[in-house]
């Protein structure tokens, strides 16, 4: 069994096919403690994902959650979407019927938290943080004790006025203590809030982002992603933020910390190559398997000069319960 892919460069690995072949399914499972699972994940075809499309469930995920976990494997739920926190994603689990703790998710909102408080941590008063966000954000640095603005407050969702222009050069509508901007997936942008960010980064700002992923799955479809809410401050800016979400290694660091795995040990489970899959290749897991019902489709991988590629690869996750598949599906 070839483990992992090869990032950078054409691949001499072929990833193994799972689906279908318990034997195989069950020697892959078997080599693993630990599971990193990916969230989100959509197919335009039959709105099936990773975990999720949405809110919309999908069939086996749960019994393959329980199947891993009465084999005695540590689950750690890793996500870009930034716009929940461990404990909204927390009540998305229990109300898709999917067993999970709060503890078990580690999203890029807290990633993002942890690095500005524990690694970067800005000497107060200038480390105040300017949110281009949702709630998940602010949740998270709440968590750690961080200061913010913006975010999803009420009086800046409205349109640019002519008075504002002066108001943000004069630094009237500005925080002196904002060090920091950071932005995640908002569903709310709008052409004031970048104009704020903009001029943080004019003041010196240091420029983070929760994650940078192009689009958004959902609803079986693709939407503008967190790197669609960022791409604004990088045109007007000309500066590119750090971002702490997935395939950031910063990201692996602190999930390492908090959950002490034993990386050659441990698989990342995903729908998207240059962050799920290049993820856990880039942090040296033992394996890395690619979910073929995300944005990733398996002809990007299976090309001769393919950047990345994952050690094993199944049409759907609830594959990996093997013949109890069958029996999964009907019972949902
Ligand atoms: O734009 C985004 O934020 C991402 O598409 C989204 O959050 C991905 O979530 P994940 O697949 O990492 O759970
Ligand atoms: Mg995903």
């Amino acid at each position: 069994m070839v483990l992992g892919g090869i990032f950078g460069g054409s691949s001499t690995t072929t990833p193994q096919y799972l689906t279908g072949d318990k034997t195989a399914i069950d020697a892959f499972i078997d080599q693993f403690d630990t599971f990193l699972f990916d969230c989100d994940g959509a197919d335009r075809r039959r709105r099936i994902g990773v975990l999720w499309s949405g809110d919309h469930k999908f069939p086996g995920t749960a019994e393959t959650i329980d199947m891993l976990r009465s084999r005695g494997k540590q689950l750690v739920f890793v996500t870009n979407n930034s716009t929940k926190s461990r404990a909204d994603y927390k009540k998305k689990f229990d109300g898709m019927g999917i067993s999970a703790e709060e503890e078990e998710v580690f999203g890029s909102s807290y990633s993002a938290a942890i690095y500005i408080a524990r690694i970067l941590a800005l000497p107060p008063p200038k480390n105040k943080v300017y949110v281009l966000g949702e709630s998940g954000v602010e949740q998270e640095l709440q968590s750690e004790n961080i200061s913010y603005c913006g975010g999803t407050d009420p009086l800046l969702r409205r349109e640019m006025m002519p008075i504002d222009f002066e108001s943000v050069a004069s630094g009237e509508l500005l925080d002196d203590d904002v060090g920091i901007v950071l932005t995640g997936l908002d569903f709310h942008p709008s052409y004031l809030k970048i104009a704020l960010g903009m001029a943080y980064l004019r003041r010196g700002a240091k420029f983070l982002a929760t994650n940078t992923d192009s689009t958004l799955p959902s609803a079986g479809s693709l939407f503008p992603g967190a790197g669609a809410i960022s791409a604004p401050l990088v045109a007007a800016s000309g500066q590119t933020p750090l971002a702490l979400g997935k395939p950031s290694q910063a990201m692996m660091d602190a999930i390492e910390g908090k959950f002490k795995f034993d990386r050659k040990r441990a698989c990342m489970v995903g729908d998207r190559l240059n962050t799920d899959i290049q993820f856990g290749i880039e942090g040296d897991l033992g394996g890395t398997l690619c979910v073929l019902t995300g944005v990733s489709k398996k002809e990007e991988f299976l090309v001769k000069d393919a950047k990345v590629v994952p050690s094993a690869y199944v049409d759907t996750l609830s594959d990996l319960l093997g013949e109890s598949k069958a029996k999964a599906e009907a019972s949902t």
